[in-house]
């Protein structure tokens, strides 16, 4: 079995947890508390700004040509195609984007990117991939759960342009690619550096369950306040 495929198997219950959270189900039933979808814009703009950053980090440890057109595409990727969602999720709240965008990033969206950044500036390219590649992955098996399940094509959806952009092929040539530079990386890779790749893998996908949790709950920093009368 390929190593991407061990990685699968290993963190089964997170792909399934993350598809039956609320939130996820939430965009499959076309309906959504407008305040979670508020804070998960304002998180994941902010999110995929920095996103962006780790592919800058990720261009610094190519070793090839091919590895810097990847990661320069998925940067104009996420500028100019992955605002589409986020549109789709202001449209159906009736918020202007650009009132959700320059906020500071929530404690779990902090600390998925700074985990992503750690493994990306301490690790080489197997590590970095490893923490990057549940964000494609996970994304890509909610749509096609979504879309088999919830979408009709008589019936309109809210969510329809939401899920339809993440069972695009180009979701899925994301995710293959990582997934065989990964495989490739891992045959050459010692039981250490395969253990650390192991680690980042989970806990990224541990984080996009919390993502999802952090905006139900609309999670924030404690204010002075809170913190006081605790
Ligand atoms: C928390 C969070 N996780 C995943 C995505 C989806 N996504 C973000 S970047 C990217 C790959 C682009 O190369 C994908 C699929 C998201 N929007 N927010």
């Amino acid at each position: 079995m390929s190593f991407t495929n061990q990685l699968r198997e290993e963190n089964e219950h997170l792909f399934r947890e993350i598809y039956r959270h609320p939130f996820v189900q939430g965009i499959g039933k076309g309906e959504l508390n407008p305040e979670a979808v508020a804070h998960y814009v304002k998180a994941d703009y902010e999110y995929l700004n920095k996103f962006m950053q780790v592919y800058g980090l990720a261009i610094s440890k190519s070793a090839e040509r091919e590895e810097i057109e990847f990661f320069n595409e998925q940067v104009q990727f996420i500028l100019h195609s992955e605002v589409h969602p986020h549109k789709n999720l202001c449209e159906y709240i009736g918020i202007p984007y650009e009132d959700l965008q320059g906020y500071d990033l929530p404690p779990t969206a902090d600390h998925y990117i700074k985990h992503m950044l750690y493994h990306a500036l301490q690790g080489g390219m197997g590590e970095t991939l490893a923490a990057l590649l549940p964000c494609p992955w996970t994304y890509l098996e909610i749509g096609k759960k979504l879309e088999i399940e919830f979408l009709n094509e008589s019936q309109d959806h809210p969510f329809q342009p939401w899920i339809t952009f993440y069972t695009e092929d180009a979701m899925m040539d994301v995710t293959n690619f990582m997934r065989s530079r990964l495989d490739q990386l891992a045959e050459k890779a010692s039981d250490s550096e395969k253990q650390k790749m192991r680690e980042a893998f989970h806990k990224s996908c541990q984080l996009e369950w919390s993502f999802w949790e952090m905006a139900i709950t609309c999670e924030g920093w404690l204010t002075e306040e809170e913190v006081s009368t605790r």
